[in-house]
């Protein structure tokens, strides 16, 4: 062994000698030419093959670059001492990567791999449009040479997966809005976006839990079922239609399934679209991993195969159709049909990406169009419906911090029998706990007595509870649109002023 690590030593002081002497003797040409033809043979009788990543590949940015650094930083700032740490814009997370001329080793399908950070300083820099780093940065990936057929394609296409996934995680969401009437931004996105920072999730929505469970199990199964979807045959998209009274947590469901699956929104406000095909390019230029929105669906326009004359009628001149623009019909140029959205939701356009979910709310799911309802158009109905019990206890805890065990045995029999009767909505309540949330007994009291006077209220008023939501939809329609507003009125009031006014 000494012997063998003696004459190893020697042929390194040869190869030392000569690299010297050719320094002497040989122009630098000559002298790279050698230089290369050793490194052929030194590669020739190696076992290992390399693969150089480099950041800039030409003059754009190298993909695989950013891919690897990210995959790399899952577990690096695990193993390494000397780190990089970075901050990507739109994140509130901090990743780890390797330092310069750093080394990693990773275990793909039991095949273990090394991957080298290297970094160099650039030569002079010549002319470009772009300016250069200063900076050469790359990753060498060295397999063994009988594993490289074996593992490197799907290695790559792993490690690309699993950084799109990390990349999603670090992110901040993004909620983005076509608010600006079909105009484009100066990349030719319809989209606008804002970071996505609603804190509702699963844990903080008030509803039954097992009904919770289910949807959380729902959608669960549809971010892990690219292989069912496929083996299916079926587009890899899922919708839920969420109704029920206004301030039941339709959009506060809508966020906490964002937030559970880290998918961006996008809000679609359709009386910002003006035509189909407006309404189809809006669509194709949504991401996979996204939830698509479209928000009090029986109101936005009219959403019927059948012609009404309805004074929101994009085909109403006076609405939609300016002087001198012709009006299309039903499936024509300047309106938004029925048709139209059930092509975005269901159509050949709706599968230009996947993984997406699509949602529409509704105050009223019996004014929707049949169409809309069909089997398989929105896979899920959820009912947001007037506080439960169940959810009662979840709203005591998210603004009181009180559990089951912190009320008194008989303040919680009195909760329990009157909060059916009182239908009171999570946001009625939640704006009593809100306003009293430093004052505990006291939220808890104020709770009780407006429980009791809404539940006596709906007793006296009787079967006016449908009028009185039809009531709160236009308060808060009023509220959007404040010209057309009135005062604000007792919910049981208003149903019996409704009913003067028509008789
Ligand atoms: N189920 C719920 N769980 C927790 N909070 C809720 C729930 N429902 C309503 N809230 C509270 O009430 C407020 C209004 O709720 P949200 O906007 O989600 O209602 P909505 O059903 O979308 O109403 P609308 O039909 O008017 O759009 C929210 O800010 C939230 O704090
Ligand atoms: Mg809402």
């Amino acid at each position: 062994m000494r012997e063998y690590w003696n004459s190893f030593a020697s042929l390194l002081g040869v190869l030392a000698f000569c690299q010297s002497l050719l320094q002497l003797i040989f122009p630098p040409q000559l002298r790279f030419l050698c230089l290369k033809f050793f490194n052929r043979i030194f590669h020739l009788f190696s076992s290992y093959c390399y693969f150089d990543i480099t950041e800039i590949d030409g003059v754009n940015t190298n993909e695989l670059y950013n891919a690897v650094q990210l995959y790399l930083s899952s577990f690096v700032s695990i193993n390494g001492s000397r780190l990089s740490l970075t901050r990507a814009l739109n994140s509130s997370a901090i990743t780890f990567g390797l330092s310069n001329n750093d080394c990693i080793v990773d275990t793909f399908s039991g095949v273990t791999v090394l991957w080298e950070h290297v970094v160099i300083q650039r030569q002079s820099q010549t002319f470009s449009w772009r300016p250069l780093p200063e900076e050469k940065r790359g990753f060498t990936l060295r397999i063994k040479k009988k594993n490289k057929s074996l593992i490197l394609d799907s290695y790559l296409d792993y490690i690309m997966e699993r950084s799109n996934e990390i990349r999603r995680k670090n992110q901040d969401r993004l909620l983005y809005t076509n608010s600006r009437g079909g105009s484009l931004d100066s990349r030719g996105h319809p989209w606008e976006s804002v970071p996505f920072k609603h804190p509702s999730t699963f844990d903080t929505l008030a509803m039954h839990p097992q009904k919770k469970q289910e949807i959380m199990d729902d959608l669960e199964d549809f971010a892990n079922g690219q292989s069912f979807y496929q083996k299916t045959g079926r587009a890899w998209k899922r919708g839920y239609l969420l109704y029920g009274p206004p301030g039941t947590g339709k959009s506060s469901m809508i966020a906490a399934m964002a937030n559970y699956l880290s998918y961006d929104i996008y809000d679609l406000e359709l009386t910002e679209v003006h035509n189909n095909s407006e309404l189809r390019k809006l669509l194709m230029k949504t991401s996979s991993k996204s939830i698509i929105v479209i928000e009090d669906i029986d109101c936005s326009v009219n959403l019927t195969n059948r012609k009404k004359n309805n004074k929101r009628n994009y085909c109403d001149p006076e609405v939609r159709c300016g002087s001198g623009s012709a009006c299309g019909g039903e499936d024509g140029g300047n309106s938004i049909t029925l048709s139209g959205l059930l092509n975005f939701t269901d159509g050949l356009w709706s599968c230009c990406g996947s993984e997406r979910i699509f949602v529409f709310t509704t105050n009223h799911i019996e004014k929707l169009d049949p169409a809309l309802l069909r089997s398989g158009r929105m896979d899920m109905h959820i009912y947001m419906s007037y506080c439960s019990y169940h959810a009662l206890k979840i709203l005591l805890k998210n603004y009181l911090g009180y559990e089951e065990s912190d009320l008194d045995y008989h303040v919680l029999k009195e909760l329990s029998d009157v909060v059916d009767k009182a239908e009171m909505t999570p946001a009625d309540i939640s704006e009593v706990l809100i306003k009293n949330r430093n004052y505990k007994q006291k939220a808890v009291t104020e709770l009780l007595e407006a429980m009791k006077t809404r539940g006596d209220r709906n007793f006296k008023c009787g079967s006016l509870r449908d009028k009185i939501s039809d009531e709160e939809e236009q308060e808060k329609r009023a509220l959007e649109t404040p010209n057309e507003g009135s005062e604000f009125e007792e919910p049981c009031k208003e149903g019996e002023n409704k009913e003067k006014m028509k008789s």
